[in-house]
């Protein structure tokens, strides 16, 4: 019999899944969850190396990754402290994250093709004592980590003044040091900029990850099916924590077998599929849809895939069609995460062990063991079926808060623990969430989040600059690309290319600004915040400089 998915509370409607609850072990450390059935599988493959077919075994993953605890330990690393891990998808990765988790230490994570400026920013502001990263990305953070006496471990090879990997590795495991590790301890702080202003630490927590990873692949009609003969293809970073949680956690506790990729290259990427015959395919859009345009893919066979998943972004139905023909025995459908809540708030049931069916464009159901309500963004009142409003969840999984930002939690999390997305979307009658707009001012080029505010602070740092704004505009191939609309100093001539080449020096290839538009002034409410809804329409219009 179908559950009541929808109840009334102290005024509100809320939303919850068509699957039951479930037990949830949120007591337990994050690796002790995810290792909880090791004895199952421990001889089967964890990590497939794609760059040269190297495979870890579990059981080799799990030695590997204590192993990396009692090294990091023995460089100073202890419970609470923070690791930066800027690293591409490779096994150390892995060892690493883990490795941490087992000292109760915490993984802050970056993307290693940020500028200097952007990775110092962010181990400053976490607190990290260690960089682990590889050999061409380290002097990046030389001079920081000189000035504050940080070591920094390179995993390929060790240029002066860096640790080398392999010495982590040859610690003796059974010298962990034994901590205590509470469910709401933070372990991993990936960054992200909310609904607004800057990138944030976000304080995800053994219990939150543990929920979160149960919500898909645990019960005995999981949401998101997974098994330890399951391959799943792992090309999304692993620094962001869509792969960080729907991959590589999850896999780990199924016992499946993660292939790595550590960058995205349609060629190499459908070789691989045949190759190691991978099931399950996390993407997002842009990956779906080199897959849908890409003359090569008819000369692989790609019938081994079961499970193609998308999110991140909004996949339009056209794409979805298009790829579906693609894949001759693969379920499509599409997942919904946000960094700050977990991130999976909604995931597709037609991923299910005992599928339902599902419509093309709709973004999930919400997941089990957690509540969704859809509110009027005017008059915080939840709203019925059918009429689109924010979108806000509440659950074990949804982040602790925002590091050393207690007014930006607030304004996310509201005392009754619903978290505050930002998106605007709907609930149907069959319980599926469409999302239709965003509140929120960020912008996500292929995935990727660009916060306005960063890029707003940096141009009119330029003298010739005396106001800007920063906001998406549509692109076929990234989905949404950063626009400035930039107001000159008096007498200024300073032109496009010359501020498109002031920004490009500072930050990372996705944050570039795509186009400039010179106004008079930038649009404001009464109280300052820049009117970016107004800019969108004059973008959506049509704009001509
Ligand atoms: C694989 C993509 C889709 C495409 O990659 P690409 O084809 O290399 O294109 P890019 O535009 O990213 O990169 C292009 C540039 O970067 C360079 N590049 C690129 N990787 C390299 C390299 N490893 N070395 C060196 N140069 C390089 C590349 O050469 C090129 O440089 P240039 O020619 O100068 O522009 C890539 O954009 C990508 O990984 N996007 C996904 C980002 C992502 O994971 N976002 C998730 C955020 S968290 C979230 O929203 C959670 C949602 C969620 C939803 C559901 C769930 O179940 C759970 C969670």
């Amino acid at each position: 019999m179908p559950m009541d998915t929808e109840t009334k509370q102290s005024g509100d409607l809320i939303f919850r899944s068509k699957l039951p609850d479930i037990y949830i072990p949120k007591h337990l450390p994050l690796h002790s969850y995810c290792f909880e059935n090791l004895s199952e599988f421990s001889s089967r493959p964890c990590l497939i190396d794609g760059a040269n077919d190297r495979i870890y075994t579990y059981a080799e993953v799990e030695l590997t990754s204590r192993k990396v605890a009692v090294g990091l330990n023995k460089l100073g690393i202890q419970q609470k402290d923070t690791i930066m891990i800027l690293l591409p998808n490779c096994p150390e990765f892995v060892f690493a994250f883990i490795g941490a988790s087992y000292l109760g230490a915490i993984s802050t994570m970056a993307n290693p093709l940020f500028t200097p400026a952007e990775v110092v920013k962010q181990a400053k502001a976490s607190s990290a004592k260690i960089i682990i990263t590889q050999a061409c990305f380290a002097g990046k953070v030389k001079d920081y980590a000189i000035e504050n006496d940080l070591k920094v471990i390179c995993v390929d090879s060790a240029p002066e003044g860096c640790v080398h990997f392999s010495e982590l590795i040859q610690s003796d495991e059974h010298e962990i040091p034994e901590v205590k590790i509470q469910p709401d301890d933070v372990v991993a702080l990936p960054y992200s900029s909310g609904t607004t202003g800057l990138p944030k630490g976000v304080m995800l927590t053994h219990k939150g990850l543990v929920t979160s990873v149960a919500q898909q692949v645990d019960g005995e009609n999981a949401n998101l099916y997974m098994h330890s003969d399951d391959v799943l293809m792992c090309v999304l970073p692993l620094f962001h924590i869509y792969s960080l949680n729907s991959v590589l956690l999850c896999a780990l506790r199924v016992g499946a077998a993660i292939l790595i990729m550590q960058k995205f290259d349609i060629a190499q990427f459908l070789e691989l599929i045949p190759k190691h015959k991978v099931t399950i395919g996390p993407f997002v859009p842009p990956i779906v849809l080199a897959i849908a345009k890409s003359p090569l893919v008819d000369n692989y066979d790609l019938s081994s895939v079961r499970t193609v998943m998308s999110g991140a972004a909004p996949l339009g139905k056209e794409l979805e069609d298009a790829v579906r023909a693609k894949f001759p025995n693969a379920k499509l459908g599409q997942g919904y995460g946000m960094t700050e809540a977990g991130p999976v708030l909604a995931m597709c049931l037609a991923f299910a062990k005992e599928p339902f069916d599902i419509k093309s464009g709709a973004c999930g159901t919400v997941v089990r063991n957690a509540e969704m309500k859809i509110v009027d963004p005017d008059t915080g009142r939840s709203l019925p079926r059918n009429q689109p409003g924010e979108i806000c969840i509440r659950g074990d999984q949804i982040m602790k808060g925002y590091l050393n930002d207690p007014e930006a939690t607030a304004r996310t999390i509201e005392k009754e623990g619903w978290l505050h997305t930002g998106d605007i979307g709907f609930i149907d009658d069959d319980d599926e969430l469409f999302i239709v707009d965003r509140l929120k001012e960020l912008i996500k080029y292929k995935g990727f989040q660009v916060a306005p505010a960063e890029l707003e602070a940096l141009l009119i740092n330029h003298p010739d600059i005396s106001d800007a704004a920063v906001v998406p505009m549509i692109d076929e191939q990234a989905g949404e690309v950063p626009v400035a609309f930039v107001v000159r100093s008096n007498g200024s001539t300073i032109t496009e290319d010359e501020v498109k080449d002031f920004i490009s020096k500072q930050v990372i290839f996705y944050k570039r600004i795509k186009r400039v538009f010179f106004v008079e002034t930038v649009p404001k409410s009464p109280s300052g915040k820049i009117l970016r809804k107004d800019l969108r329409a004059r973008l959506a219009a049509g704009i001509s400089n």
